[in-house]
């Protein structure tokens, strides 16, 4: 049965060491969500383009890569040319989102673009209509396992608002602790995409997890 939202577990919290095997424990998901981290833009190193491809070569599930990097608009690009279903820039390290956006559905990607918790919806208003995800980060980007910020659900809902006022298609994912007693907040205020790290990754039944986590969001369609 399709649902409507998507459960995106997130590869960060995964036993690096087994990485096949993690891969492989959560095929039922919606998508693959790939955290890049470059040191500059958050405090902390994580993935990168041969890291991207091996994940790639070794997933049935749609890829959307969440580029924390610095400088998004020279590096994004060969994320979609290496095969990832989404590419996402924060709007904090892109100077041109229109060109980004633009050139990730020439070469077969949907665009994302992402803002840390601190950064207002103005920020991206102008370029919703040219965007397929609207990331909402829920704790500072850079580490698994924080705290949901509950703060962030007026910032969900008026983002649903705008995309709603402007009759668009784009989804809102959100990321950073979203677990079975947050999940129906954030689908409540208008996410259709989370990402679940910890909470798929720290329990034994990773596919369980994933459905019940679908369940919970699925009461609160948009
Ligand atoms: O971008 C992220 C942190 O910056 C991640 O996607 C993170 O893996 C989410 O983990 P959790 O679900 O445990 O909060």
């Amino acid at each position: 049965m399709t649902s409507c939202v998507a459960i995106h577990p997130s590869i960060l919290n995964a036993d690096q060491a087994h990485l096949a095997d993690e891969l492989a424990r959560v095929e039922g998901a919606d998508g693959l969500h790939l955290d890049i981290m470059d040191n500059h833009f958050v405090d902390n190193h994580f993935g990168g383009p041969s890291f991207a491809q091996t994940v790639l070569e070794h997933t049935s599930l749609p890829v959307d890569a969440h580029l924390m990097i610095e400088n998004a608009d020279r590096w994004a690009p060969q994320y979609a040319e290496m095969g990832c279903a989404i590419v996402t820039a924060h709007m904090e390290a892109t100077r041109a989102p229109f060109v980004l956006a633009r050139e990730l559905h020439r070469l077969g990607a949907g665009a994302g673009l992402a803002l840390r918790p601190a950064t207002p919806l103005s920020a991206v208003e102008d370029v919703l209509g040219e965007i397929d995800l609207l990331l909402l980060m829920t704790v500072e980007p850079g580490f698994g396992g924080q705290s949901f910020i509950d703060l962030m659900l007026p910032k969900i809902a008026a983002a649903r608002r705008a995309i709603s006022a402007q009759n668009l298609e784009l989804r809102i994912q959100v990321d950073g602790g979203i677990k079975r007693s947050t999940i129906e907040r954030a689908a409540e205020a208008g996410a259709t995409v989370f990402v679940a790290g910890s909470a798929v990754y720290g329990v034994e039944d990773a596919l369980a997890e994933i459905e019940h986590l679908r369940a919970l969001a699925s009461g609160h369609c948009h």
